[in-house]
């Protein structure tokens, strides 16, 4: 599969271009930010009054309304909850569209589940980072950037293509590396690794590893060193130099145990589980059952919040992270 570097973009068709970023979250907030230090043109369309306004403000973005900024655009980035992106949408940015103009997103799930039907003559584009907001931005003012994927669902300009990767570029996604893949790939695949690995596979694995410690009779600190804090400096490992070189820095007795013991944890059961999430994500049960959930008002994700705030390790986690100067008071 080919992946697209900095050498491959270029802002060509975006010059005299207005990129509205419409949200100023996890995700708004780093990629406006990194794009208008790119030279893109970028204003921001915010929700008035809220949090949102004054902290772009703060950080000299040019602030509208999203109304306001959809008409002054020629691409929309819609980087607010998916959950809501349909009906701010529908009220607050379709009556403004124009023939040529671009909206654009960084998660295919509106597009993709028909939430969102683009009128004739608009592009639909995607340029989605693989990694959350914070990190986004961090790597960006490093010098580096994160890996990302490029989406053209609707081109109706011939310039689709060149204004996702020229956004990609000025995001610093192409630093990193940038895939071309399509809605229904991205949406299927970012569900499905949110789900059942990075945010929901992972925090249970810690969990359990964590209370097998401290109900068999270890300190909670150390059950927290050893299952939580030591994981990020594995995955680091990873990340930087991949399992193989992982492997090699740890010590024979890590890999050895680990190597035999891997597939009593992560067992065949759980790959089976695996297939099921991605067949609800594929099916459309999971996109019905996160609109019923959002129409009643988030009672299981409010409780399921609560609970998970309430976790031993999550107090024992913030007391560590607290001292140690990790997490701010
Ligand atoms: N979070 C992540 O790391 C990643 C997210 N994505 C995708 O990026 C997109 C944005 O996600 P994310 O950045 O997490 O979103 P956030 O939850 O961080 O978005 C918060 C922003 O949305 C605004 N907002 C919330 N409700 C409304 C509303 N009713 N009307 C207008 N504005 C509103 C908030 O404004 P206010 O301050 O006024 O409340 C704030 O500016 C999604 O499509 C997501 O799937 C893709 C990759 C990673
Ligand atoms: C960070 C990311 O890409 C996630 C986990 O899929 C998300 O926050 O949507």
């Amino acid at each position: 599969m080919q992946v697209l570097y900095e050498a491959d973009a270029n802002y060509d068709k975006l010059k005299g271009k207005t990129i509205a970023v419409i949200g100023y979250g996890s995700q708004g907030r780093a990629q406006s930010l990194n794009m208008k230090e790119s030279g893109l043109n970028v204003i921001m369309g915010l929700r008035e009054g809220g949090a949102s306004w004054e902290s772009a403000k703060k950080d000299g973005h040019e602030v509208y309304s999203i109304e306001e900024a959809a008409k002054m655009a020629d691409v929309i980035h819609i980087l607010i909850p998916d959950e809501i992106q349909g009906n701010v949408y529908n009220s607050q940015i379709k009556p403004y569209l124009e023939e040529g103009n671009t909206l654009s997103f960084s998660h295919g799930y509106n597009i993709h589940f028909n939430y969102i039907v683009a009128p004739k003559g608009v592009n639909i584009t995607m340029v989605a980072p693989k990694s959350p907001g914070k990190m986004v931005r961090k790597t960006y003012e490093e010098g580096f950037g994160v890996p990302g994927l490029i989406c053209i669902e609707k081109d109706e300009t011939g310039e689709a293509y060149d204004i996702a990767l020229g956004m990609a570029k000025g995001i610093g996604l192409t630093r990193a590396g940038v895939i071309q893949t399509t809605f229904r790939e991205e949406t299927e695949t970012d569900l499905f690794g949110e789900q059942a690995v990075l945010c929901g596979g992972v925090t249970e694995l810690i969990k359990a590893g964590f209370e097998t410690l401290v109900e068999a009779g270890y300190a909670p600190e150390m059950a927290y060193f050893e299952t939580c804090h030591e994981l990020k400096l594995i995955v680091d490992l990873i990340y930087q130099k991949g399992f193989k070189n992982m492997w090699h820095d740890v010590s024979n007795t890590a890999e050895y145990g680990g190597l035999t013991r891997r597939e009593r944890v992560v067992t065949k059961e759980s790959k089976e589980a695996m297939k099921e999430i991605l067949k609800e994500i594929q099916d459309g049960r999971f996109t019905k059952e996160f609109a019923l959930e959002n129409q009643a008002g988030k009672p299981h994700l409010n409780s399921m919040r609560r609970l998970e705030g309430e976790l031993l390790i999550e107090q024992v986690g913030a007391d560590l992270r607290k001292k140690c100067g990790l997490e701010k008071e």
